[in-house]
Formats: C-alpha cells, structure tokens, sequence
C-alpha cells in the first residue's frame, strides 16, 4: 500500500521574526514533521516568510543608503533569499531530528518560483503584511518611497505589498522527483517566489504570494491525501478571542462555505488557510483519492491532528 502523502504548511510562529526566534522554534516545528515521517507519512514542507522577507529586503535598501556598493535587492531576491534562510536551518534541524530517532532520509530544500499573472487585481490592492512593526517616522520614510503601510491599533506600523494568486509551481517535476526518491521535501516557501512569465524570461514580481494558497496548489499538484496547516492554534474558531469561543472540530465543505459567507473568519490570518481548505477537499485536479482533508491545527500537534484526535478537519 502506498504511504499517505501530506502537505505540511509552516506558519509564521514556526520561525518567529528573529534568527534566535528561528533556531529556537523550527526545533518544534521538526520534530512535529518529524513525528509525522517516523509514522510512515509522505511529507511534503512548505511555509511563511512575511517577516523574513521584509527583513531581507529593509537590510538590502538601508546597506544600499550606507555604500553604494550594495544595491537594493528586488521583492523576489527577497523571496528567494527567505527560501534559502528558512529552509537551510529547517533541512538541518529536521535532518538531525531524524538521524536521532534512527531515520536515514535526505531532506532539500528547493528555490520555487511561481507564477502569477501580471493582470491580477491584487498589484493595485496590497494587501500582503511584510516585515516588522515601524514607528510613525518608519512609517513616513517608506511612503515617501512609494510602499504602502497599515497601522495596527496598539503595536504600529506595518508595509504591506501586494499578493496575487499563484497559477503555476515552475519546479514542480523536480518536486515530484524527490517525493517518488522517497526524500523529504521543502517546496515554494513564502508561497514561492512570484514571476511573471515574458516570453523566455521569469521576470520576478515586485509581491509576496499567500502562503496558505501556494500551498494549496502544491497539494493538488503531488496529490496530496491531507493539506496541514501548522499555526498557533489548535482549531478555528467561530467567536476566536471572546468568552464565547467555539472552536470547531469537523466541518464538510457546504458548512465551510457557510461560513465563509457571514465573514466570520479573519483576512490575513485564519481566512486564507480556511479558504485554501475549501478548496483543496472541493477540487477535482490531479484527485486520486475521495477521501482529501485539510486540517488546521498548532504545530505542535501534528501526528494528533492527523490521527484524529484534534485540529479543525475540513472534507469534502
Ligand atoms: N477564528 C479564528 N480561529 C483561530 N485562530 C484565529 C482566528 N482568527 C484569527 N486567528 C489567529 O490567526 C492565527 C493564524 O494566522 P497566521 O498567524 O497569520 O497564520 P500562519 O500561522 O500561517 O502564519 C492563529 O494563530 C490565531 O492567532
Ligand atoms: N508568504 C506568506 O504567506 O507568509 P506569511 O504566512 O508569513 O504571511
């Protein structure tokens, strides 16, 4: 019998905002997944890089104003340094967690470019929270360069760029030549790097693609039985935050789409990894399978949520 294939998407309190915060928690990312491959699962790791990419590209702009010999890095170098910052510590902690518990498998990361159509409505509408939190005067500077930026009530000042749908994973077959070499992969992290596609030429795109839709794609691309998101809470919740708190178990796609529909769920956050959910349990591409889950739980509680024994489960 095959082995059951999972996406497994990392979440931004997998990394935290600094590389102290990133070596401490992508240690309890690791051994999460790594509960996951010593339970005989297929997995394939894909993440965030919202803070990472906007350090990345604030340290690019401020050591271009110190000496001209340093020139701002674009969006997309941005994206793909993130890759190459998350995915060499996570390949390395989780290759040592795995050699620990007497597991022999190669775990590589792979820079993912992905394309996105230079028509999509999301270049006029930022909407994408980079980076870290500005004071006012931050704030100002980036306006005067053209960026946009929210203000949070009580924590600040925040870019935010635009995000459009990802259409197309360009390293998919090398992906897929990995999963069938029984390694463990990491994919199309920070939703990979967004590329417009001129003529014979990637352009990359000046955007940060959504994560949770990135990932969603790859899971239909592997064909994955369970698209997992790992993030700080161990269900969704309707009421999330109040005295009446209802976290929720298992919801088909009707009672999804419900709720999709009274706006219950939060942009930015809990929205897009329910709305990633639905769609992968409704789609037909590449389905081999009618039994598809999403299940969106803390990373902690990977193998659990998979067994069952908590998350939220999205079905068909
Ligand atoms: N209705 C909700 N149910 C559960 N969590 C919610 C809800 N609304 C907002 N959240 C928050 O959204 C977070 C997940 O969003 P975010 O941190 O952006 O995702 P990621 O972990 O993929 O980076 C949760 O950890 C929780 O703090
Ligand atoms: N690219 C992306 O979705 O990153 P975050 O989850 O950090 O926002």
């Amino acid at each position: 019998m095959s082995k059951k294939k999972l996406v497994v998407a990392l979440g931004r309190n997998s990394f935290g905002d600094t590389f102290p915060e990133q070596q401490k928690a992508v240690k309890i990312a690791a051994k999460s997944i790594a509960d996951l491959i010593e339970a005989d699962y297929e997995v394939v790791i894909t993440h965030s890089n919202g803070p990472q990419v906007g350090m990345f590209h604030t340290a690019m702009t401020e050591f271009s104003r110190l000496d001209s010999k340093y020139t701002v890095a674009p969006m997309s170098v941005c994206s793909a340094l993130s890759q190459g910052y998350i995915g060499y510590d996570l390949q390395n902690i989780l290759r040592t967690e795995l050699l620990n518990r007497g597991i022999f498998k190669p775990v590589s990361t792979i820079i993912t470019q992905v394309k996105v159509d230079p028509f999509d409505k999301a270049f006029s509408n930022p909407t994408k929270i980079i980076g870290r939190y500005m004071s006012e005067e931050e704030a100002d500077l980036e306006k005067k360069k053209g960026n946009y930026v929210v203000f949070e009530e009580g924590k600040g000042y925040r870019r935010i760029i635009a995000s459009p749908k990802p259409k197309e994973i360009y390293e998919i077959d090398a992906i897929q030549a990995l999963i069938a070499a029984n390694q463990i992969v990491i994919a199309a992290g920070g939703g990979g790097i967004p590329v417009l596609e001129q003529g014979t030429i990637l352009k990359g795109a000046s955007a940060v693609i959504e994560k949770d839709d990135t990932s969603e794609l790859l899971a239909e691309l592997v064909d994955a039985e369970v698209l997992l998101f790992l993030t700080g809470v161990e269900k969704v919740s309707l009421n999330y935050g109040k005295e009446e708190e209802q976290p929720l178990d298992t919801l088909n796609s009707k009672e999804v789409q419900d709720l999709l529909e009274t706006g219950v769920f939060e942009a930015g956050s809990i929205l897009p990894k329910v709305e990633a959910s639905l769609k992968f349990v409704t789609s037909t591409l590449n389905n081999s399978t009618t039994d598809r889950r999403a299940i969106i739980t803390h990373v902690d509680q990977a193998l659990n949520a998979v067994h069952g024994k908590t998350g939220t489960h999205i079905i068909k």
